[in-house]
């Protein structure tokens, strides 16, 4: 199968770095290259509270920056599992969220209501690579030419995204349950992107990224951007080191 090329006009791959926690952390968020930064409100090691992230919102907007010239402000996401509409509302308009990513198994109704509430809302919906696709992958693969293995392979996807289509704004392939470090079977990627590619949504993807493991996947495979959370991280901190480190090779691929 042909890889998709990545749907963004400028080509340029878009960067999330996620579960910020601290106050602190904000002002160095403009001296990235980042496109976005993560809150996460599901139940994690890394949840905030709605204030917490309010708080964090209006310094990172405000400029609380420690350059002389603010940079550019990412957009703000919000990670969420399953959440009850009402409370999320409240967290959408508290801490002014850009972006909702919606981790959980959130209907087509629950999209449509956050949209028709929120026309401007950025919405991503997550693609958790679950063992059942990998194992179909295999199974093909096993009994098929590649050809047809891969035709299967780009149909379940397109069959599995275009659910959505209406309300999603992006889709993002992540390890299931999120924020884990693991990786997942990126042969799989080659359909989604390709299905992303023919509904003109974009791609990220997540799981298990590290500064040492991105370039491998973005030399592989056309994606629209990458998400990262645990691999820059260092003992459930996040570790600025890593986190340049992990723009810079993303940057130079
Ligand atoms: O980060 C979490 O703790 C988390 C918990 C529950 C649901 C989602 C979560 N994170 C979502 C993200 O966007 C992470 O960046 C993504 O899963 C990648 O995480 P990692 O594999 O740690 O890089």
């Amino acid at each position: 199968m042909m890889e998709a090329m990545p749907i963004q006009n400028d080509q340029r791959c878009r960067i999330k770095i996620c579960g910020f926690k601290h106050i602190e952390q904000m002002k160095h968020i403009t001296e990235l290259d980042v496109d976005q930064i993560g809150f996460v409100f599901a139940k994690s090691k890394r949840q905030v509270t709605m204030e917490q992230a309010r708080e964090m919102a209006e310094a990172l907007r405000n400029g609380h920056s420690n350059q002389k010239l603010p940079g550019f402000i990412p957009q703000i996401v919000g990670v969420f599992v399953n959440h009850p509409l009402d409370q999320l509302q409240q967290i959408i308009d508290q801490v002014k969220l850009d972006v909702v990513q919606l981790h959980g198994n959130e209907s087509l109704l629950y999209m449509e209501q956050l949209k028709q509430n929120n026309p401007e809302l950025i919405i991503w919906k997550v693609i958790s690579v679950e063992e059942e696709i990998v194992a179909i992958l295999d199974g093909e693969f096993k009994h098929n030419t590649d050809q047809t293995a891969t035709e299967k392979m780009f149909r379940l996807a397109l069959e599995q995204l275009v659910t959505y289509v209406p309300t999603v704004d992006a889709y993002l392939l992540d390890t299931p349950g999120g924020g884990t470090g693991k990786t997942f079977r990126w042969d799989t990627i080659s359909a989604y992107s390709q299905a992303c590619r023919s509904l003109g949504i974009p791609l990220y993807v997540a799981g298990g990224l590290h500064p040492d493991n991105v370039e491998q996947l973005l030399q592989r495979y056309a994606v629209d951007g990458v998400d990262v959370s645990s691999g820059v991280e260092t003992d459930g901190e996040k570790d600025w080191t890593k986190i340049h480190l992990f723009v810079r090779k993303v940057r130079e691929s």
